[in-house]
């Protein structure tokens, strides 16, 4: 098996420094899309994670319940929102995204999946896909063939379940992910402890993070930071492995001071500029 364990060293090989000339219209534009009516606050984290992990514009797609939600909880976000109250039935906008997540939040509302449909079918935007846009897809296997090459999917085990069915063993699972991988072309994060990003043969390792980020949200929050770095230009595989070694390293900083059971996907967010200054730090 061809097995990369991400630690540091692999990390800093990735990361890229910051240019001292740019400006927030060359540091990526992500649109987050997501929310309905109960759950605007996991496309909130995700915008926020977003924003936080470097791109300089963020936009956020949500039905027009999350309207004032967004704005007020996170007045660096655009909002932007569909023509139903409760759920998302009609993804179009104007603008030009240099990354795109969806699913957070995002319900499975037959008019949501017809959304979904309709977007996968024009999107050529670098994609991250989460959650209930995951589960959309898991009742409608045909869409798979949608996706761009190497899109991004961050299935949970209960999301990565019921898109490749059951497995009997942590080898069978692995096997089965990798044939899914290569079968769509699609860079798989199975989310875990830890956490493995597949791509075809390849398996990347995480190294970070505990059982701190057993907590509502953090998949939300890990779904905008990988989406911000497609934004500013990382190859999908980098965004990926990057943004789930930054993800894990904010619980590994916090967890002196909040324990496990006092985390929340909030301090993952709060925690990432410190976990991008170890890797400046580390090159000093
Ligand atoms: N504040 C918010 O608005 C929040 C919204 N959320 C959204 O709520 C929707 C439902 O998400 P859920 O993930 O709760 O629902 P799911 O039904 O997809 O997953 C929940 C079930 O999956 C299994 N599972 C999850 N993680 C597992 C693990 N590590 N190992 C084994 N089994 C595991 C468990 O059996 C659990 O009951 C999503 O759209 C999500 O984005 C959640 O992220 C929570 C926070
Ligand atoms: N015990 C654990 N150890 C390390 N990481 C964990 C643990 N439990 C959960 N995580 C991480 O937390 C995140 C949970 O994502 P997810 O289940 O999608 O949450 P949510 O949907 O509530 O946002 C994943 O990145 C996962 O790897
Ligand atoms: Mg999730």
């Amino acid at each position: 098996m061809n097995t990369i364990f991400i630690d540091q060293k692999e990390i800093l090989k990735r990361y890229k420094y910051i240019d001292k000339q740019t400006h927030k219209g060359i540091q990526g534009h992500a649109l987050l899309i997501g929310g309905s009516y109960g759950k605007i606050g996991s496309v909130c984290l995700s915008s926020k994670a977003a924003l936080k992990t470097g791109c300089g514009l963020v936009t956020a797609f949500v039905p027009k319940c999350g309207y004032e939600i967004v704005q007020i909880s996170i007045p660096e976000v655009m909002v932007l929102t569909d023509v139903q109250e409760k759920f998302i039935s009609n993804i179009t906008f104007e603008i030009v995204p240099q990354a795109i997540g969806i699913g957070p939040g995002i319900g499975q509302e037959r008019y949501t999946q017809k959304a979904l449909h309709d977007f996968l079918k024009i999107n050529t935007a670098p994609l991250v896909m989460d959650a209930d846009a995951l589960n959309i897809l898991s009742l409608n296997k045909s869409w798979l063939s949608l996706l761009a090459p190497k899109t991004i999917i961050t299935p949970h085990p209960k999301e990565l379940e019921r898109l490749i069915g059951t497995w009997k063993s942590e080898e069978e699972k692995f096997e089965k992910t990798k044939l899914f991988s290569k079968q769509y072309n699609l860079i798989v994060v199975m989310k875990g402890a830890p956490t493995h990003t597949i791509d075809g043969e390849t398996i990347y390792e995480n190294s970070t993070g505990n059982a701190a980020l057993a907590t509502a949200g953090s998949g939300d929050v890990l779904t905008g930071m990988i989406t911000s770095l497609l934004a500013q230009s990382y190859e999908p595989v980098n965004a990926a492995i990057l943004g789930v070694y930054l993800h894990g390293l904010t619980a590994d900083i916090a967890l002196p001071e909040t324990g496990y059971q006092s985390f929340i996907a909030s301090n993952v967010i709060e925690n990432i500029g410190k976990a991008y200054l170890t890797l400046q730090n580390a090159q000093k």
